[in-house]
């Protein structure tokens, strides 16, 4: 939701509202149930006080869930472990006031007892009840009366219960701060405090110190040539839809009780404008959801920049986000929630109410006729779809789409691209994938990544014309009765196109050949052509084909390539 321009303090305050109304629900009809059930330690008492208790009680109990929650990684066992916690409480507080009540008197136990978090609401319970069935009406003024063989007055207990529901949400805070699930999706540091840039006083990067130390990258021979082109095209415009200019991002990881840096992305240079589709390819663990998250503002850029439509995401992150639409790799959605409302939803988040929009997206990913179900009833394709129609909501100039059609069956997969087709005209769709055609469909320019960097880039007719291995020519000789006649014909069609010099015969399978001719020999092309069409008038050849080099066959070699050495490329800082 944060990536998707939802800011982190409403999203807060929207589930501490939702939450504060549930709880003053539940405490008004449990404390109306007792009273009218006539409960000997609530009748001489003012309501105000026992709602005060349980209303105090609740938000203890509440601070706690939600510091459970922030430790647990998933929101199933996070809420029953915050169940087990509040029935353990209730236990608690019957069980033990009584027994409690004498020890807190004594000076030793009265410090114990004052920091744990349970006791206070189990103690006043206790004194309320016990003045209650003594006929000692409990007024709301009594609070701040300490009555005799009791060792402070009421209140402050209340007060210490307030001191354990601050530190729970400094608690929180902090974990959601440094933990890898963190709320407002940045990881920080333990010590995050006493950095720099949680204070907003990270020096601003210098853009042109930048563009000046890409000129060593511009001029290094070992890289190819496009991509020190895309460099050079980084650093002279900054104001592109979507400019990366050597961004580098390194993680800390733990092995063998030592923190290692792992580069994940280094040197990566990029940039696109509105009306196209960009598409990253590479191998698992390439750099290239790393490489989005950084854009998207979840991954801090440890050097270089990124600029979406002139946005520094280091500083510009909530202005980057209202113009940003993100389809996440994997589904994050809610199971309360149906299909139409998610789009509600992120519709309210991005401030805009055009219902004739959601039901154009939801026509156009085909979930108009499922808008009223929820996402357990969704088929994983569906789920996959929702997401996409989630990330296009409110037209977002600059579309992120982490795999959007994995696992979709071919139909889908074509109505997702038409689609994608047709958004691109006006925005800049980035996506990452492992489907090469895909890529080769949607993408007006593609970068191969491996081991972190970009090692290639361009449109796909130029990457294939640049790594690719020129054409290939598959001839079919006729199936006949005799194999000396069916050897004859290979024999003769090998003959003839291997008579070509840049002719090389790749496959031989059965009745079938294949040749391939290098990009250079172009020329003969033509000339190869007329010899086969020949031996077709001929016989000898049954049929034939030509098809050029496939941007997966690039991939392939762009990749291997890069993978020679991959034990320096896993490189540790
Ligand atoms: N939070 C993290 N902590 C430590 N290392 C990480 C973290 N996230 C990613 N990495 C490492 O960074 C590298 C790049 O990972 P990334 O997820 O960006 O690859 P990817 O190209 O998106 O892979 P995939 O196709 O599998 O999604 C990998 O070596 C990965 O192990």
């Amino acid at each position: 939701m944060t990536i998707n321009g939802m800011r982190n303090y409403l999203y807060h305050l929207s589930w501490f509202i939702h939450v504060q109304v549930l709880i003053l629900i539940s405490v008004v009809i449990f404390v109306s149930s007792c009273y009218a059930l006539k409960f000997g330690a609530f009748l001489n008492t003012n309501p105000a006080v026992m709602l005060l208790l349980y209303w105090s009680a609740c938000q203890v109990w509440l601070a706690h869930a939600y510091l459970i929650v922030s430790i647990v990684k998933t929101v199933k066992v996070g809420l029953t472990l915050s169940y087990i916690l509040v029935c353990f409480n209730v236990l608690f507080a019957f069980a033990t006031g009584g027994v409690l009540y004498n020890y807190y008197s004594q000076r030793f136990f009265h410090g114990i007892l004052n920091s744990i978090p349970v006791f206070h609401f189990s103690y006043v319970q206790y004194v309320v009840g016990l003045r209650s069935v003594s006929d000692v009406y409990f007024g709301f003024k009594d609070l701040f009366i300490k009555a005799e063989g009791e060792p402070t007055a009421i209140y402050v207990n209340f007060l210490y219960m307030l001191l354990h529901v601050s530190i729970s949400v400094v608690v929180w805070w902090f974990i959601d701060n440094v933990s890898p699930t963190s709320c407002n999706g940045v990881t920080r540091p333990f010590y995050f405090l006493f950095t720099k840039s949680y204070w907003g006083l990270t020096p601003k990067v210098n853009h042109d110190a930048l563009v000046e130390s890409s000129q060593d990258l511009m001029n290094d021979d070992s890289i190819e040539l496009d991509v020190r082109n895309e460099i050079k095209l980084a650093a002279s415009s900054p104001d592109a839809a979507l400019n990366i200019l050597q961004l580098q991002k390194d993680y800390n990881s733990l092995s063998c009780c030592r923190i290692n840096k792992v580069k994940a992305v280094k040197n990566v240079s990029l940039t696109a404008n509105l009306g196209s589709c960009v598409s990253i390819l590479g191998h698992n663990g390439a750099g290239k959801t790393t490489t989005i998250s950084t854009i998207v503002g979840s991954a801090k850029p440890t050097n270089g920049t990124v600029m979406v439509l002139g946005h520094d995401v280091r500083y510009q992150i909530n202005s980057i986000r209202r113009v940003l639409g993100v389809c996440p790799q994997h589904d994050i959605l809610f199971d309360q929630l149906t299909v139409l409302e998610h789009l509600n939803l992120f519709m309210m988040i991005k401030g805009q109410k055009d219902q004739g929009e959601i039901q154009t997206l939801l026509q156009d990913v085909n979930l108009w006729d499922a808008r009223n179900k929820k996402p357990d009833e969704l088929s994983g394709g569906m789920k996959r779809r929702l997401s996409l129609a989630i990330s296009l909501v409110g037209s977002p100039k600059v579309v992120i789409l982490d795999e959007p059609t994995t696992g979709l069956d071919p139909k889908t997969r074509l109505l997702i691209w038409n689609l994608i087709q047709r958004e691109k005209m006006n925005k800049l769709i980035l996506l990452t994938t492992h489907s090469m055609e895909e890529a080769e469909k949607l993408s007006d320019k593609v970068a191969i990544m491996a081991f972190g960097e970009v090692k290639a880039v361009g449109n796909s007719l130029h990457l294939k014309s640049r790594f690719g291995n020129g054409y290939n020519i598959q001839v079919t000789v006729p199936s006949v009765s005799s194999d000396a006649q069916g050897a004859e014909k290979l024999e003769r069609t090998k003959e003839v196109i291997l008579s070509y010099e840049s002719a090389s015969l790749v496959k031989s399978n059965a009745n079938n050949l294949m040749f391939n001719f290098p990009n250079n020999s172009l020329d003969q092309l033509a000339s190869v052509i007329d010899s086969v069409e020949n031996m077709v008038e001929n016989g000898v050849v049954k049929e034939w084909s030509l098809s050029q080099t496939t941007l997966e066959e690039v991939y392939l070699k762009v990749t291997s390539k890069a993978s020679f050495g991959f034990d320096s490329d896993l490189q540790k800082l």
